[in-house]
């Protein structure tokens, strides 16, 4: 039986697709798996049918690796190899598996002697079993034998043959003789035109294989480079003779034409046409033909392929939203099967649908119709809580009550809660506790110098580059409609008059519009109402009213040394420890240490700085630690030191205590607050709030000089509007208080004076440093000195009476911080303070005041 060899039966493939170039590409591949590819023998490949295409006489010098150079008229008789899948054409390779033993031994004998070839034969019929000259087409080609490895033979394409007479059945050998291609005038400008058809089909093909892949690149660029040769050869020959393109140019027309054939991917028949006809100008228009069919089935592909990811993400995009098509709410599914509408438009118009794309992505990504269930168990989130932060037991109280409405409603929304304090007073951590207890999902908004309403809209229109607002992409991210959302730092929104972010926000947050909020980019309104938004800010002064008439606000204070002391111990240097991979038994932070830090590095309200310190502790050890298990040492020291040393060295226990600690965290940041021991006359202690805590801060008057009407005062410090009016209202009614007391008593009256609050670079303003300052006045005009360790806070009235100041937890525990013994606190704040922690009161005395007749009394009633 005869058997064909064809690519089928190759280790690669022949027929894997149907680009043009496969055929040659499964050429170059199972040469490379022969030959060990390389980027020489790709050359060497290149070379060979560059060689035969541009030489008439192919057989004599056309490969450079094909090493001898044989005499094919000594080939007439050879033996008939059967092809499958397509001719041989002259000028290409082909790998074949040869599997009948009895051929490849006539094939290894014809390579030994002095005639290396076969005859490549077209089968007529694939099925035909018949083993005779007749199955077999009798015009084929000349195959040199390059190689034979195993069943893997190698062989090029050289010289049309004509069978004349069959000579053996088995193996298949035949008489043979060469066929001449027809002679033809060069210079005919028919032919000539044809032949420049063909080159510019080359050019096309090339062009519409770009979507090769990147295994095919071999392949590729050997028919680029082909085809850049042909280009630039023309071209050359334009410049070179410069009389045109008809005129000098001898191009080999039929291997021209050969090639065109041999890479199309046409029907095996119409190759073997091209093979079969000695008419060279008909040769060429049959590549023609092929040619061009072969432009048009690329560009067919070419669309296919393209077509296949638009296809491919809009099946992706109508299974998302199959599952959750009844919760999708009606006039957004309406807007999503328009917009796959009109992608099936666009695509039936070859348009461009990246931009529907990117929106459909998002109208259906989004995860309409799907919650978390809300777990209401109050008696679990108090754990949470308490495991996640130390005190703030107001804080809980609030948070648990407000889940306490959720589980009688079933529902937590409604107000929404507005975490405010200072920094690193545990805001974002508390909310994020908040959604663990309730089982939420939890996303952080930053809205903090927020200062266009897109961020939070999304941009309007679908354009290159347009996004969905923060929020959109946050529902997006969580993949859930009713996650705890943190807006963190809506105290410090920025504002841009045309685009408002503040009105964006509002829409986000009230109950009665988020029910319907529009994206501009989705273009369609989603319900936000299950979404438990939490705010956080430094101070609420900041908060545009509107926005804050809406809110909860929880107020979170600061702590104090004690509350830092159990955080630090119980919850940070655990923490960090745990995240420095570092056991507990390895290292012993004192208490010591840890009051060292608190007092003197990290004084500020919060305790994210102290964390950073105890941080750095850890670090530090990590790598004493790291450095330890290192064989750093070489072993001639290690030997003279002694082993011991190391292994005890890796037990050792790290003991962070107050005289070590610089060693760690370096020195000291604070002084004392205290500028004055003792306070001196013109001299006395306010205390002041600001979005960074409490602080003490001192009022200073002192007396620049005297003279009749001269009565006046020079306010410095970098005080705001309201302080520079509470100084001048101070000074009246200094003024008259003295009068009051003393009316002889001119110094008011002519002493020009200038009261400063020190730390002048710090901007301060409020109206409750009044009290201090008229004091810090009266202790000058009567030269005394107020009593030693009091500071007072309080907004004065020009009759003398005190008002209600804020931030009184804060101002407490700035007043402890300085040692302070006394404190002054209006009446009206007596209920703040009674509600402190017992902690916060300890060791004070505290005096509240209505009039400032009873602070003169406090501060001046002693005697010296
Ligand atoms: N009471 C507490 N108990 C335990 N850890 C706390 C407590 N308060 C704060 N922390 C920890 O302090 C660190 C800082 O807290 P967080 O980031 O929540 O502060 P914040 O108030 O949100 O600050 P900012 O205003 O700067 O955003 C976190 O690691 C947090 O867990």
């Amino acid at each position: 039986m005869l058997k064909p060899y064809t690519s089928h039966h190759m280790p690669l493939a022949i027929r894997v697709g149907s680009t043009p170039a496969n055929r040659s590409l499964l050429l170059l591949k199972a040469w490379s798996q022969q030959t060990r590819w390389n980027r020489s023998s790709h050359d060497l490949v290149r070379r060979a049918f560059f060689s035969t295409l541009t030489n008439s006489k192919p057989t004599v010098s056309c490969s450079a690796i094909v090493s001898s150079k044989p005499c094919l008229d000594n080939c007439l008789t050879v033996i008939a190899v059967p092809f499958r899948d397509g001719p041989l054409i002259p000028g290409f390779y082909m790998p074949l598996c040869v599997k009948d033993p009895k051929v490849l031994a006539a094939l290894q004998e014809s390579k030994s002697g002095e005639t290396p070839y076969a005859g490549a034969f077209l089968l007529k019929d694939d099925k035909d079993p018949s083993t005779s000259s007749s199955v077999i087409h009798q015009v084929g080609t000349l195959a040199q034998i390059l190689s034979i490895q195993g069943e893997q033979v190698i062989v090029i394409g050289r010289e049309r043959l004509q069978i004349t007479e069959m000579v053996g059945k088995d193996p298949l050998t035949v008489k043979t003789h060469h066929l001449k291609d027809k002679p033809y005038d060069k210079d005919d400008e028919v032919i000539r035109s044809t032949y420049f058809e063909v080159i510019s089909m080359l050019r096309d093909v090339v062009k519409t294989t770009s979507h090769w892949t990147e295994q095919d690149n071999i392949c590729n660029s050997n028919y680029r480079k082909l085809a850049e040769f042909l280009l630039q050869k023309r071209r050359r020959k334009l410049t070179d003779s410069g009389a045109g393109i008809f005129e000098a140019v001898d191009f080999n027309y039929q291997k021209l034409a050969d090639f065109g054939a041999g890479i199309s991917d046409a029907k095996k028949h119409k190759i073997q046409e091209v093979l079969e006809e000695l008419d060279v100008h008909k040769r060429l228009n049959l590549t023609l033909e092929l040619v061009k069919k072969q432009v048009e089935m690329n560009k067919i592909q070419l669309f296919h392929a393209s077509l296949f990811p638009v296809t491919h993400a809009t099946a992706t995009f109508k299974k998302r939203i199959e599952p959750i098509k009844e919760k999708i709410p009606k006039h957004v599914l309406k807007v999503i099967e328009e917009q796959f509408a009109k992608i099936d438009r666009i695509i039936r118009n070859y348009g461009s649908t990246d931009d529907i794309f990117t929106y459909v992505d998002w109208l259906t990504a989004l995860p309409w119709g799907k919650c978390s269930d809300d777990n209401f168990d109050v008696l679990r989130a108090e754990k949470i809580l308490d495991e996640d932060h130390y005190g703030l037991r107001d804080v809980k109280e609030r948070i648990l009550e407000f889940i306490a409405v959720g589980t009688l409603t079933g529902n937590p929304q409604g107000k929404i809660i507005c975490l405010s304090g200072p920094p690193g007073v545990g805001k974002t951590s508390i909310a994020r506790s908040v959604a663990r207890a309730l089982d939420r999902k939890f996303s952080r908004l930053a809205v903090g110098g927020l200062s266009d309403s897109s961020h939070i809209k999304g941009d309007r229109g679908v354009y290159i580059g347009a996004t969905p607002g923060k929020m959109v992409q946050c529902l997006k991210e969580v993949g859930t409609e009713n996650p705890l959302v943190l807006l963190d730092e809506i105290d410090k929104l920025g504002k841009k008059r045309s685009r408002d972010p503040e009105g964006a926000l509002l829409e986000l947050l009230d109950p009665q519009q988020n029910s319907h909020f529009l994206d501009y980019f989705l273009d369609v309104t989603i319900d936000l109402s299950k979404v438990l938004f939490v705010c956080t800010a430094n101070v609420t002064d900041m908060i545009p009213g509107p926005l804050l008439d809406r809110m909860e606000v929880i107020t979170l204070a600061g702590y104090t040394t004690d509350e830092k002391m159990h955080i630090a111990r119980d919850y940070l240097v655990k923490i960090v420890s745990g995240k420095c991979g570092i056991k507990p038994e390895q290292v012993d932070v004192s208490d010591t240490a840890l009051l060292s830090l608190i007092e003197n590095y990290c004084r500020e309200a919060g305790v994210r700085n102290l964390q950073k310190q105890i941080e750095k502790i850890f670090r530090k050890i990590a790598l004493k630690l790291v450095r330890q298990r290192a064989p750093a040492k070489t072993d001639l020291e290690s030997s003279a030191e002694g082993s011991m040393e190391q292994s005890t060295a890796v037990a050792e226990k790290f003991m962070i205590n107050e005289s070590n600690l610089a060693d760690y965290v370096g020195k000291p940041v604070f002084r004392g607050e205290k500028i004055y021991e003792q306070t001196p006359v013109g001299v006395v202690m306010g205390l002041a709030w600001t979005s960074m805590g409490g602080s003490t801060l001192y009022i200073e008057t002192t007396f620049v000089e005297e003279g009749e009407g001269k009565g006046c005062l020079h306010i410095t410090g970098h005080l705001g509007s309201v302080m520079k009016e509470s100084a001048e209202i101070a000074h009246t009614v200094a003024r008259r208080i003295m009068f009051d007391k003393d009316p002889k008593n001119l110094f008011f009256a002519n002493s020009k004076l200038h009261l400063h609050v020190p730390e002048g670079a710090t901007p301060k303003d409020g109206p409750s440093a009044g009290c201090t300052m008229i004091t810090s006045l009266l202790s000058l005009a009567m030269k005394k000195p107020v009593r030693k360790d009091l500071a007072m806070t309080g907004e004065v009235t020009l009759t003398g009476r005190i008002l209600p100041i804020g931030g009184l937890k804060e101002k407490t525990m700035a007043a402890r911080r300085s040692q302070v013994k006394e404190i002054i606190f209006p009446e009206a704040n007596r209920i703040d303070f009674e509600h402190l922690e017992e902690s916060f009161k300890e060791g004070l005395d505290v005096h509240f005041v209505d009039e400032y007749e009873q602070i003169f009394e406090l501060a001046f009633g002693y005697e010296q």
